[in-house]
């Protein structure tokens, strides 16, 4: 299949000659929850505002199943839905009138069923008539899903879902996102919160100065995320690991004094017992022993200071 958002080369500087984008190279699949994750400042928004045709491209291509941003704007953004952070018009108007209206802006044909449910799911129908400066802030989030939704999207876009939410309206969010999923909706989202990015996403992406430095499936990245050491303080210095514990995977470090056992922590827990028995049968004693593990937030910030996966 054909991915539903095609992004190629694309760049962005603005007229302050600032270039916010560097490059993007990237394929979304139909159906998959996409996360974009970025420190502050690292041209989230303007890579979706460019997607949404809020922003021009400085250069590249973007096509949304198969339809060029610019070229064949209409098509493309009727197939995109965009909830943005904040709620910006519309306070004096009932929560059904604003969401009828954005269907009717991408020339959808009116149908009340469809509104009605997506009201229900939201659970937005009790407060179909009230005006939206009446809602609570959790309602108005609601309230930007919805409208981005009203006119059937294909893909959804999320700019900050949760910042500012409480936890259960969190929770609520997530489970809507998986059920848009299920009716065929692929979603991409940003977020500061790698909690959620391990929670929802299907790939994780990161993004740092303009550059989008790596795009992975979330599964790849807990691999990484359950690696452990357990590094063990000898009571003796070694000048090399005894060949009776060949076995296990074992590294000696500062001079010989410390020696690390580097294991999967999801995996792989069961064979420290061994290895201590085997240590001891080989003579090998230690006196202190502790263990790091590295999280998907070490492995963001390690990228977003430099590094590279
Ligand atoms: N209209 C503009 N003119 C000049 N620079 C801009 C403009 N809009 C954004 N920028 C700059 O481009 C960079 C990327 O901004 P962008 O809003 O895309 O980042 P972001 O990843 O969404 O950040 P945040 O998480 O803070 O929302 C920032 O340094 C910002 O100051």
């Amino acid at each position: 299949m054909s991915p539903i958002l095609e992004i190629s080369g694309l760049s962005k500087t603005y007229a302050s000659g600032f270039q916010a984008l560097k490059h993007v190279d990237l394929a979304i699949e139909t159906g998959e929850i996409f996360a974009l994750l970025g420190p502050n400042g690292a041209g989230k928004t303007t890579l979706i505002s460019i997607v949404c045709g809020l922003v021009n491209r400085t250069d590249g291509t973007v096509t949304v199943a198969g339809a060029d941003i610019e070229r064949d704007y209409r098509a493309a953004r009727s197939l995109i839905g965009l909830v943005p952070q904040e709620l910006a018009t519309d306070r004096f108007e009932s929560v059904w009138d604003t969401v009828a209206f954005s269907r009717g802006l991408f020339g959808r044909p009116k149908n009340p069923a469809y509104l009605e449910k997506l009201l229900r799911d939201l659970s937005l129908w009790e407060k179909r008539d009230e005006r939206i400066m009446a809602l609570s802030g959790g309602m108005k989030r609601r309230v930007l899903i919805a409208k981005a939704l009203a006119h059937e999207p294909r893909l959804l876009f999320l700019d900050e879902p949760t910042a500012g939410v409480d936890v259960e309206l969190r929770r609520d969010m997530w489970r809507l996102i998986r059920e848009l999923r299920e009716t065929g909706v692929t979603v991409i989202l940003t977020t500061h919160y790698i909690e959620e990015a391990e929670e929802m996403a299907d790939r994780i992406g990161v993004i740092t100065g303009g550059e989008l430095i790596l795009v992975e499936e979330k599964a790849a990245l807990m691999a990484k995320l359950g690696r452990k050491e357990l590094i063990l303080q000898l009571c003796e210095p070694l000048s090399e690991i005894p060949a009776a514990l060949g076995r296990h995977k074992l590294e000696l470090r500062a001079g010989g004094s410390e020696l690390v056992y580097v294991y999967d922590a999801t995996r792989e827990s069961a064979d420290v017992a061994s290895l201590v028995t085997e240590l001891s049968a080989a003579g090998v004693h230690f006196r202190d022993l502790r263990t790091t593990q590295s999280s998907l937030e070490d492995i963001f910030v390690g990228l977003v200071n430099g590094g590279r996966a």
